[in-house]
């Protein structure tokens, strides 16, 4: 496997390959920062560590899938050209689906190359049962409400093109609703969950999205709501960040490691 993008979830899915976690070789890595690269060739004992390259085209040759970590810019990059160069896709910046065109391309993509795309749980706990649900063909609403603290999402474009200061909160407030495709362009470096989910579910148009800024929580909260003829689904995941970047759940990093683990196992369990 190969991996691009060397920060928070990159390192934490290389140290997962350098403890035997994920009994598979991680055998070259990218990341636009050359210092983040080294410090995941660090993790590894002298010999056993991945190449790093500075030219992400350089991941595909002889691997058979790559880990996108990095950025919805990144998955516009690498995702066609990886799955034209016979890799599978694990991408945890989903949200960059959001753009249809993207997404197309994506799908036909993979289907022409008979490459796979997987879009792990990450940070939202339930996909299991909208998935299913929406087999059903009678899944009628899913909607996301994510409650993070002002410092998760500092910087989003849509904050900054409507002049919002969070600094200035002093108690929970919603700082956007709409569709999961409307959220995932406003706050790219938030609510990839909202993608995963819609995916799973009923679609981005239809997912619908609140967030919230509350300067008294700490974790990242994602509660789920869906309805429809099979019943209803409620979860809530009260995510403790990351030390590096309190945007990003821990949980997410280790959802993408679970993911890559299972796929040499024998035992798979859940939908
Ligand atoms: N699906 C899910 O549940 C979740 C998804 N995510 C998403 O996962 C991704 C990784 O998160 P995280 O590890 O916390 O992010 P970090 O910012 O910690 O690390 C990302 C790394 O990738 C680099 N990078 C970003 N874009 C590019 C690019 N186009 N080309 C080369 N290098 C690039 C960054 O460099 P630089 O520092 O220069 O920007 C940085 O080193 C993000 O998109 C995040 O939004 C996060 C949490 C949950
Ligand atoms: O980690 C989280 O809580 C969710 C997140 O940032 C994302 O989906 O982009």
């Amino acid at each position: 496997m190969s991996l691009f993008g060397c920060g928070t979830i990159g390192t934490e899915v290389a140290r997962a390959f350098a403890d035997g976690t994920i009994n598979a070789d991680l055998v070259r890595i990218y990341d636009r920062n050359a210092e983040k690269r080294q410090s995941v060739v660090d993790e590894f004992r002298a010999g056993d560590a991945p190449e790093p390259v500075d030219d992400f085209t350089d991941l595909f040759d002889g691997v058979d899938l790559v880990v996108e970590a990095a950025g919805q810019s990144a998955v516009d990059e690498v995702t066609v050209p990886s799955l034209e160069s016979g890799c599978d896709v694990l991408l945890l910046s989903a949200g960059a689906l959001a753009a249809s065109e993207l997404r197309q391309q994506v799908v036909r993509t993979a289907e022409r190359e008979g490459q796979v795309v997987h879009v792990p749980s990450g940070a939202i706990a339930g996909l299991d049962a909208v998935k299913a649900a929406a087999l059903t063909g009678d899944l009628e609403t899913v909607s996301l409400t994510t409650t993070k603290n002002p410092a998760g999402l500092e910087g989003a474009p849509y904050l900054v093109e409507n002049d919002i200061d969070l600094s200035a909160l002093d108690s929970a407030t919603t700082v956007f609703e709409g569709s999961a495709t409307e959220a995932a362009l406003a706050f790219p470096s938030n609510i990839n969950v909202a993608m995963a989910l819609s995916l799973a579910g009923i679609g981005p148009g239809g997912t619908t999205v609140r967030i919230v800024a509350d300067p008294d929580e700490s974790n990242n909260v994602h509660h789920i709501e869906a309805t429809g003829g099979m019943g209803s689904i409620e979860t809530t995941v009260r995510n403790v960040p990351s030390p590096t970047n309190p945007k990003t759940s821990y949980l997410a990093a280790v959802s993408a490691i679970e993911k890559l683990r299972t796929m040499g196992a024998t035992v798979r369990v859940g939908t």
